[in-house]
């Protein structure tokens, strides 16, 4: 049920905000069942292009096509329609349990109204619990399995990181847009998001865009690395090309230098 990961075009995109150019021409293409990384110092413009991207900002000018699809203006739930789903740099769940917050991801999925399911119509419950099913699979996929009817509230943050995660692939999508997905987790953890994203896309074939500070995780899980600085693309290509490009080198040294 997986939608076909589809190849991922962003063409010459800017984003302004009141004077500041957030995103300045910046291309770059996400090759279907890649994982590609979009790196950069802080206010880079990687959080605003994931925007652009998912449908929360529209660009100023640009085009971002998903499939030969053009995307650019289309409203955030049309983009998810089409097999593109995200997390967020800050957790974003909503209460309720694991099972609660996973259903939501299926969403998209989910044909029965909102009446049928109220009313439980006889159609409506078999696919809801074809859902949770799906759901339950998805959970045990990401080793939440004991975690599926526990309230969210009440888990640890690695955990909830990763329930964020099993939430976006209830979408089943074609591209897994994900920000900053081990931001804030120990070094064990870390490792085994990173296991855990390669198991993603070994199993699903799907793309991966991800945003990300920990280079180790860069260098370790991307195929493609994209990097920007103060809005504007200044390398794109493998990781061991990338890590020693002398513009990259310098724009991580000036944030050091900065900090
Ligand atoms: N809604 C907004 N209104 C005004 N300025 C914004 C807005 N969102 C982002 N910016 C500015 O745009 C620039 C790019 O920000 P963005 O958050 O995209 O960078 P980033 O690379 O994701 O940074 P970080 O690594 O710190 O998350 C920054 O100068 C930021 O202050």
């Amino acid at each position: 049920m997986t939608a076909p990961a589809a190849r991922l075009e962003v063409r010459g995109i800017t984003v302004r905000f009141a004077g500041l150019t957030a995103l300045d021409d910046v291309s770059f293409t996400v090759e279907p069942g890649t994982v590609h990384a979009l790196i950069g110092p802080n206010g880079a413009g990687k959080s605003t292009c994931f925007n652009v991207l998912s449908g929360v900002y529209r660009a100023a000018s640009g085009s971002v096509a998903y499939g030969g699809r053009e995307i650019t203006g289309m409203p955030p739930h049309a983009v998810t329609g089409l097999g593109i789903a995200r997390t967020f740099q800050n957790i974003v769940l909503t209460a309720g349990t694991v099972a609660d917050n996973l259903m939501l991801g299926r969403h998209r999925l989910t044909r029965a109204g909102f009446a049928a399911t109220a009313l439980r119509l006889p159609g409506a419950v078999r696919e809801q619990r074809r859902h949770r099913a799906r759901a339950a699979e998805i959970a045990g996929f990401l080793g939440l399995e004991a975690h599926f009817d526990q309230p969210v509230g009440a888990l640890p943050y690695g955990v909830r990181k990763r329930v964020e995660l099993a939430r976006a692939l209830c979408a089943e999508p074609g591209l897994l847009l994900l920000d900053e997905p081990v931001a804030g987790m120990n070094p064990a953890e870390r490792l085994e998001t990173a296991d855990t994203i390669a198991a993603i896309r070994a199993a699903l074939g799907i793309s991966v865009l991800l945003v990300e500070h920990d280079m180790g995780m860069v260098m370790r899980l991307a195929d493609t690395v994209t990097v920007l600085d103060f809005g504007r693309r200044i390398a794109d290509g493998t990781p061991e090309a990338v890590q020693q490009d002398p513009a990259v080198l310098r724009a991580y040294l000036g944030q050091e230098e900065a900090a």
